[in-house]
């Protein structure tokens, strides 16, 4: 009845890019890498919720074609991992056009707009934010000043300045490799609400700057060895230099439904609803609770951020293998719940290989596993833009095509495009 069901697994690439070397990244495979230390036995943890050991098992994406699409990716299998006796999904792998390697950029570029523009970025890795913009934000947000101000891995900077922070009420401002302007503050000494108001003032700051994120990064805890990151982080990104497919199926009629931080990632454009949750199995169990009540005409887009916050930024191999795992688990779950003309899409916005020196970003082809609505089995060979993406939904919904991307749909005579779907001539949703 179509709808769509796009479940992005934040930082799941597939094999470096073509352009790779330019980003330092030539050589990076999130999923060829995990697989090898699984392999090795390198990621066996004993006990705790990550417990896990032996070669990656991931046998539900193994069938949609996701090891297909890495081996076409890369020229190889990966290791360990059972080759599935029959692929029952279509699959590919797909390039990045946009300029980086980040979150918007990866999302955006899915959803039919890829970024040709430059980002503006804070490249000194010490004293990184410009004088005068910092002293808008502490005047403006009327604050005793600012601490942190390099580049640094979120977790790692909360612990080596949270007691000052604490201390001073000097909010934590860093960035990294990518476009953002990121706070860390105390939910209780310095409070939630009080680092979103700060985030949307320097929002608005940045605008010369050009920069694509600000992100309220807040953590609780009471010294250095306790002091967590909650689920209460929050992203204000900038607009979408176009409409995106999302945007467009609102403006039809359709309706999307963001869980996770999808609607963040879009600036809340194109987004008829929002469900916020934290954690792999609450942002599943949304997605499934989604399933069994949206009508027809609707995309149900999910993030899984974890794999990319928690363990690939981390370089948890072990724990992105866990996670992988148990997301792969959960699967069976949502593939019952689908009905025959429900699209189904697997897919990533950019690599994080927790193998790679580092804490950032890998330039990754990502995975593109779909089925459903009657596709057939089978490889949907190299996408030369995740926009493709964008464009099969645009075709999925008739809609207007995008000015990017080339349906993996259309050349499927057995597609049951959106003009045959009764429920879809009537606007019902
Ligand atoms: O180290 P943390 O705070 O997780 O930051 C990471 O998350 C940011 C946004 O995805 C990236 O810019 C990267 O630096
Ligand atoms: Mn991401
Ligand atoms: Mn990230």
């Amino acid at each position: 009845m179509t709808r769509a069901i796009v479940l992005v697994l934040d930082s799941f690439g597939i094999g470096s890019a073509p352009d790779a070397d330019a980003f330092g990244d030539a050589g990076a495979d999130t999923l060829g890498h995990i697989a090898a230390a699984c392999a090795r036995g390198d990621a066996d943890v004993t006990d705790g919720p990550n417990a896990r050991s032996g070669s990656l098992k991931l046998p539900n994406m193994g069938r949609l074609g996701l090891f297909h699409a890495h081996r076409d990716s890369t020229g190889h299998f990966a290791e360990g991992v059972e080759e599935p006796a029959r692929v029952e999904g279509a699959y590919a792998y797909a390039r990045e056009i946009s300029s980086g390697k980040d979150t918007p950029s990866g999302h955006w570029e899915i959803a039919g707009v890829p970024v040709r523009f430059d980002w503006g970025y804070f490249l000194d890795k010490q004293e990184s934010f410009p004088v005068e913009l910092l002293d808008a934000i502490v005047e403006e947000a009327q604050l005793p000043g600012v601490i942190g101000n390099c580049h640094a891995s979120g977790t790692e900077i909360i612990t080596r300045l949270g007691d000052e922070h604490v201390r001073s009420g000097k909010p934590i401002v860093y960035t990294s490799a990518d476009s953002v302007f990121q706070i860390a503050a105390h939910e209780e000494h310095f409070g939630l609400e009080r680092l979103y108001q700060l985030c949307e003032t320097v929002r608005r700051l940045l605008e010369p700057y050009n920069i694509g994120r600000v992100i309220a990064r807040p953590f609780v805890g009471e010294s250095a060895a306790t002091y967590a990151r909650t689920g209460n982080r929050r992203d204000y990104s900038v607009e979408p230099p176009s409409p995106t497919v999302l945007q467009k199926l609102c403006e039809a009629g359709g309706k999307v439904v963001s869980i996770g931080k999808i609607a963040d990632i879009y600036a809340h454009c194109g987004i008829s609803r929002k469900i916020k949750a934290s954690g792999h199995d609450a942002l599943f169990d949304a997605t499934l609770d989604e399933l069994d009540h949206t009508g027809a005409r609707s995309i149900i887009m999910t993030n899984f951020v974890d794999f990319d916050s928690v363990y690939g930024h981390r370089r948890d191999v072990a724990g992105y293998a866990a996670a992988l795992e148990a997301f792969d688990a959960r699967l069976p779950e949502l593939l019952t719940r689908l009905k025959p003309s429900d699209l189904l899409i697997l897919t990533a916005d950019h690599g994080c290989d927790p193998t790679w020196p580092g804490t950032e970003h890998t330039r990754e082809y990502i995975p593109v596993l779909v089925s459903g609505a009657g596709l057939a089995p089978g490889s949907l060979g190299e996408r030369g833009t995740f926009a493709d993406i964008g464009q099969s939904l645009a075709e999925y919904f008739d809609l207007e095509p995008m000015a990017d991307g080339t349906s993996f749909l259309s050349h499927d005579p057995s597609h049951p495009s959106a003009a045959d779907d009764p429920t879809a001539s009537t606007g019902a949703h």
